[in-house]
């Protein structure tokens, strides 16, 4: 199973330092081992880019990640049909791999037939691009089950290539996994924290915030699934829980994750943009010394009596 994580981007902001992505890219693979990138996703802030930053930024990424990236898929989805359909084309000109769009979330979608037919639109204006359907409810609050909207899609999407799938409903997702097994689609799964759950039920893949910094120690569960070693796959896995419970106890979100990538990779992410607020000193703090503790800020310096190390 070819399961490495995929990372999003954090624009560094408020104006975008577009000098840093290069470096982002070698950080992301030679010191967390991943090679999939998700671009203009909700840790991206993609939706609180104008559209031309949107396209300057996936430009960016796919020149400076070609020969180092394996995936680059573009997340084009907006509340604008035509804005969505500029981005998808601009995707497919610039050489992207794939394509992601979430559903329209201020006028929604009612009903599976038209999120589709939304979708679908989309997706024509890049008809070479595999699409994947980007499901986060609990942002779009679009509550259209997954597994519905997967029901017939390739034919009306045959570009259709897979989920994201951000939500922690795992009937859901299990449902969409078992009703389209005969289909070779993508399941990506975006709960870092139940990532092992989710690859019990079938997922080919993940996308997440936690793996720009914790991707190293992702890929080291997802080895351990792969080699059917389930003990050594969850140890992992309550390693990485420890951290998230930890952080969304403080609350955490896209702020505190640009804090946590800074002061893992030190490669400067910038504060996030309006309405979103910095992370605060004592955020970082705490979660810094939680990175120690768990001894995930020295991956191969381990220390010697550290009870409650995860490495
Ligand atoms: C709501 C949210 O931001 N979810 C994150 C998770 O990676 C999340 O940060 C993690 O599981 C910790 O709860 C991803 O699913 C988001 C994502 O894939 C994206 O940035 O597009």
């Amino acid at each position: 199973m070819d399961c490495l994580g995929s990372s999003l981007l954090h624009p560094p902001f408020r104006e975008i330092n577009f000098s840093v992505i290069g470096q982002y890219v070698d950080y992301l693979v030679e010191e967390q081992g991943v090679k999939n990138i998700f671009v203009n996703g909700t840790t991206g802030e993609g939706l609180s880019l104008s559209i031309s930053e949107r396209r300057r930024v996936a430009e960016e990424w796919v020149t400076k990640g070609r020969n180092k990236l394996d995936q680059i898929v573009i997340h084009v989805g907006a509340l604008s049909l035509k804005e969505s359909q500029e981005l998808a084309q601009h995707a497919a000109e610039i050489g992207a791999d794939g394509i992601a769009v979430i559903a329209p979330f201020f006028l929604k979608p009612w009903n599976k037939d038209v999120l589709i037919n939304f979708l679908k639109e989309v997706a024509a204006a890049a008809p070479a691009l595999p699409f994947y359907y980007y499901h986060i409810p609990a942002l779009t609050g679009v509550k259209i089950r997954a597994e519905e909207v997967l029901g017939g899609i390739q034919e009306k999407i045959p570009t259709f290539q897979g989920l994201k799938f951000s939500d922690t409903d795992l009937l859901d997702f299990g449902q969409c996994v078992d009703q389209n097994r005969q289909r070779q689609f993508a399941f990506l799964f975006g709960v870092d924290e139940q990532l092992l759950s989710a690859l019990v039920m079938g997922a080919t893949g993940a996308v997440g915030s936690t793996y720009n910094y914790l991707g190293k120690k992702t890929n080291q569960m997802l080895e351990a699934f792969e080699r059917k070693d389930f003990s050594s796959a969850l140890n992992h896995q309550f390693c990485i829980q420890r951290f998230i419970n930890f952080v969304v106890k403080l609350g955490f979100g896209v702020s505190q994750t640009k804090a946590i990538m800074t002061l893992v990779s030190g490669i400067p992410m910038g504060p996030p943009r309006l309405p979103l607020q910095k992370a605060s000193r004592e955020f970082t703090d705490n979660a810094e010394a939680k990175l120690r503790s768990l001894d995930f800020l020295s991956f191969n310096d381990l220390k010697d009596g550290n009870l409650g190390a995860c490495s």
